[in-house]
């Protein structure tokens, strides 16, 4: 069956048993799934003010996935992120994590099961990169000994240097200062990871460096990842599914293969265009450089 059509079915699915049971184990008629998806939307829609920015959005990311959010800007891709972890509240419609409704649970012990990387890496100015990296463990009083473990773990894990761990964010580059915010997603283990547009302030070839990176850990760890971007080829190369928005709508679920062979729209067959165009001229542009 057709991934999206699949995906559309579970949504309704999720739609049509949420309010009665707030369980999501049902796949719809006769059918039962053995897990609930780890992320679920059920028709949720969000706006600020009268300004409507998602609209029923019914989404299912399964356990270990990574999917990329992408869309112009404006399409509510951040906004939808931000549901997800409760910075933002829900205007109606229900979020699910692992079967269990969000607006049951606590926003700041939800965010702190989740990691959340954003641009720059939201790092703490005062703090050291060790404490950047532990301080999630250290709120949910860790032990000393395991925190220390852990971070030195983690500096490795995202190939930085030890002799870096008692510098302050505003002494290391750009690219550093990512990997550290990565190192602290991972930090506390959690199931989910959300990362909206990490990269995108990065020059190309550090960018690709960590999109390498992401790419290898999920390969490793099989967190579920959501990352928000705003380029078809960091899209491709890292999602297992592509969720491309619309004027807060999803236009296109399916495979980067799929999405590329077989946009869904007029629209989505321009910004695939658009970045094959964007890829082609840089592709030129770096080979008359290697000419040279
Ligand atoms: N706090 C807010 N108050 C009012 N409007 C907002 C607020 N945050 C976002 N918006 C509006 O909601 C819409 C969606 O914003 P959002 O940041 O989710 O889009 P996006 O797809 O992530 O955009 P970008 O790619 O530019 O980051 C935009 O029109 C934005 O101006």
């Amino acid at each position: 069956m057709d991934a999206t059509y699949d995906d559309a079915e579970r949504a309704q699915s999720l739609r049509d048993t949420s309010q009665e049971t707030g369980d999501h184990r049902s796949l719809g008629e006769g059918r039962v799934r053995s897990t609930p998806p780890m992320i679920a939307l059920s028709h949720v829609s969000k706006s600020y003010g009268d300004k409507l920015v998602l609209d029923g959005i019914d989404l299912a990311v399964e356990q270990g996935e990574f999917v990329v959010l992408i869309g112009p800007s404006g399409s509510g891709k951040t906004t939808l992120l931000q549901l997800l972890n409760k910075l933002l509240p829900v205007d109606s419609g229900g979020i699910y994590i692992n079967g269990k409704a969000i607006n049951t649970m606590d926003g700041t012990v939800l965010r702190r099961s989740m990691g959340y990387v954003i641009q720059g890496g939201g790092l703490f100015p005062h703090m050291s990169v060790a404490r950047n990296i532990g301080i999630m463990m250290e709120l949910s009083g860790r032990p000393r000994k395991e925190i220390e473990e852990r971070v030195d773990q983690m500096i490795d894990m995202v190939e930085l240097s030890r002799s870096l761990k008692d510098s302050y964010p505003n002494q290391l580059s750009g690219g550093q200062q990512q990997r550290v915010g990565v190192a602290r997603a991972f930090a506390c283990d959690p199931d989910i990871i959300l990362m909206d547009e990490p990269f995108s302030a990065l020059d190309p070839i550090t960018r690709t460096d960590l999109q390498d990176q992401i790419v290898k850990l999920h390969r490793a760890y099989r967190k579920t990842i959501v990352f928000v971007t705003h380029d078809m080829a960091e899209a491709v190369k890292c999602a297992d599914r592509i969720c491309v928005l619309q004027h807060g709508t999803i236009v296109q679920y399916d495979t980067p293969a799929r999405v590329l062979a077989h946009p869904a729209s007029d629209f989505v067959r321009e910004f695939v265009g658009r970045a094959r165009d964007l890829e082609r001229t840089l592709g030129a542009a770096l080979g008359c450089k290697e000419e040279q």
